[in-house]
C-alpha cells in the first residue's frame, strides 16, 4: 500500500521524453505541438450567457452559497477574501522572474521522474500525444532546494514571497474547507484530520506555477489539457489574462474570467499576444485519509457513489489512470459522470 504522497509519485514516475521548447524563440508553432482536433468538447468563442458564481465572503449568506455553487458548479470565484493585492502582484512577478530565466538555467531546477518539486512540463503531458504550450514550477513545502539552483547568490527575495504565499493560501483553504463542510451540516466533531482550533493536521498542499507564453497561433495549441485536479481544493489565481476554462454539463466549455477551482473539468487555452501565468494552491488531506461518505449523509435515498479508498490509493490511480481514475472507483452507474475527454481530445487527424 501507498502510505505517502510521495510514495504514489514515486510508484508511477513520469518519464517525459522530450525537451523543453524555447517558446522566446518559437515563430511557428511545432507540429509536436498542433492539437489539430480539439475533440468533441471544442471552446466556444461567442461569450458564455452562464457565468461562475462569484462569492463575497463577507455575506451573511457565504456558506449557503457556496453549497450551492458546489453542487451546482464545482467551482466558485470569491471576493473579499483577505488576501493583499500587493501579495498577489508579487507572486505574479516572482513567477514571472522564474519563467524569463533562459532555459538552460531553468532546467537547472528541473523536477525529476519520480519527484513532486522543480521545473518542467506538465505531469498530465505523459497521457497526451501532443505537447502543451505551457511550462510549470511545482513546490511542496520550502522552495530553497530548487530557488538556489535558479538563483544561486539571490534566491531570498522569491523564497519570501512564496512562503508569504503559502501561508495565506493555507489561511483561506481552511476558511473554504469549513464553509464547503458547514453547507452540508459538519462540523469539526466530524472531520478526524481536523483539530479544535479548526486547523487541518497533516493538510498536504503544492503551490503551481504555470506559465503560458504568447503562442504563435493559439487556435491549434493547448496550453493545459482537459483533466480534473487531485486535490480536495484548488484555489487559483490567474494575472490578468484569461484561458482558464470549465466543462459544465450541458454548457460546454466555460471560460473562466481571473479566480478558484473544485472538482471541475478544467484546461487552460493560450492566446497570441499575452503572456499567461498563473498560480494554484492545490490543497488535499494526509495521505492516510480514507475518501468517503460521512454515514450522516447517507441513506437509501443518497447511497455512497464510490469505494472508500485512503487518499494515496487514489492518487496512486489516478497517476497511472488519470481521467478514468473516478469511474475506477465508482460502484454504480453516474448520472453526472465526467466526460473521459482525454480520449476524444487526443484524436489527431
Ligand atoms: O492555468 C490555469 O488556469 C489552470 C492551471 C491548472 O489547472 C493546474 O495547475 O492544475
Ligand atoms: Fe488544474
Amino acid at each position: 500500500m501507498l502510505s505517502k504522497l510521495s510514495d504514489a509519485f514515486r510508484a508511477y514516475p513520469v518519464e517525459l521524453h522530450h525537451k523543453q521548447l524555447d517558446f522566446s524563440s518559437a515563430e511557428e508553432l511545432p507540429d509536436s505541438y498542433a492539437w489539430t482536433e480539439l475533440g468533441e468538447y471544442p471552446s466556444s468563442h461567442c461569450p458564455s450567457k452562464e457565468s461562475l458564481p462569484i462569492i463575497d465572503l463577507n455575506d451573511p449568506n457565504a456558506l449557503k452559497l457556496i453549497g450551492h455553487a458546489c453542487k451546482s458548479w464545482g467551482v466558485y470565484q470569491v471576493t473579499n477574501h483577505g488576501i493583499p493585492e500587493e501579495l498577489l502582484h508579487d507572486v505574479e512577478r516572482a513567477a514571472k522572474n522564474l519563467f524569463s530565466l533562459p532555459v538552460q538555467q531553468k532546467l537547472k531546477a528541473s523536477r525529476s521522474p519520480e519527484g513532486i518539486s522543480g521545473y518542467g512540463v506538465a505531469k498530465i503531458s505523459a497521457f497526451f500525444p501532443k505537447q502543451m504550450w505551457s511550462e510549470g514550477f511545482t513546490i511542496m513545502g520550502s522552495p530553497m532546494e530548487h530557488a538556489r539552483r535558479l538563483w544561486p547568490q539571490d534566491y531570498s527575495l522569491f523564497c519570501d514571497v512564496i512562503e508569504k504565499y503559502q501561508k495565506e493560501m493555507k489561511q483561506l483553504a481552511e476558511r473554504l474547507m469549513w464553509l464547503m463542510l458547514g453547507s452540508l451540516g459538519l462540523t469539526k466533531e466530524d472531520i478526524k484530520w481536523s483539530s479544535p482550533k479548526g486547523e487541518f493536521t497533516g493538510a498536504v498542499a503544492a503551490l503551481q506555477l504555470n506559465s503560458y507564453p504568447a503562442c504563435p497561433d493559439p487556435d491549434r495549441a493547448m496550453g493545459l489539457a482537459a483533466h480534473t485536479d487531485s486535490t480536495l481544493l484548488t484555489i487559483l489565481h490567474q494575472n490578468n489574462t484569461s484561458g482558464l476554462q470549465v466543462l459544465k454539463e450541458g454548457s460546454g466549455w466555460i471560460t473562466v474570467p481571473p479566480l478558484p477551482v473544485h472538482f471541475v473539468l478544467h484546461r487552460a487555452m493560450v492566446n497570441r499576444t499575452e503572456h499567461r501565468l498563473s498560480v494554484a494552491y492545490l490543497y488535499g488531506p494526509p495521505s492516510w485519509v480514507q475518501v468517503s461518505p460521512l454515514p450522516e449523509l447517507i441513506d437509501s435515498n443518497h447511497p455512497p457513489l464510490y469505494k472508500p479508498v485512503t487518499w494515496s490509493e487514489y492518487l496512486g490511480t489516478k497517476a497511472k489512470h488519470f481521467n478514468k481514475a473516478l469511474s475506477l472507483v465508482r460502484l454504480c452507474a453516474l448520472v453526472n459522470e465526467l466526460p473521459d475527454v482525454s480520449d476524444s481530445i487526443v484524436k489527431v487527424s
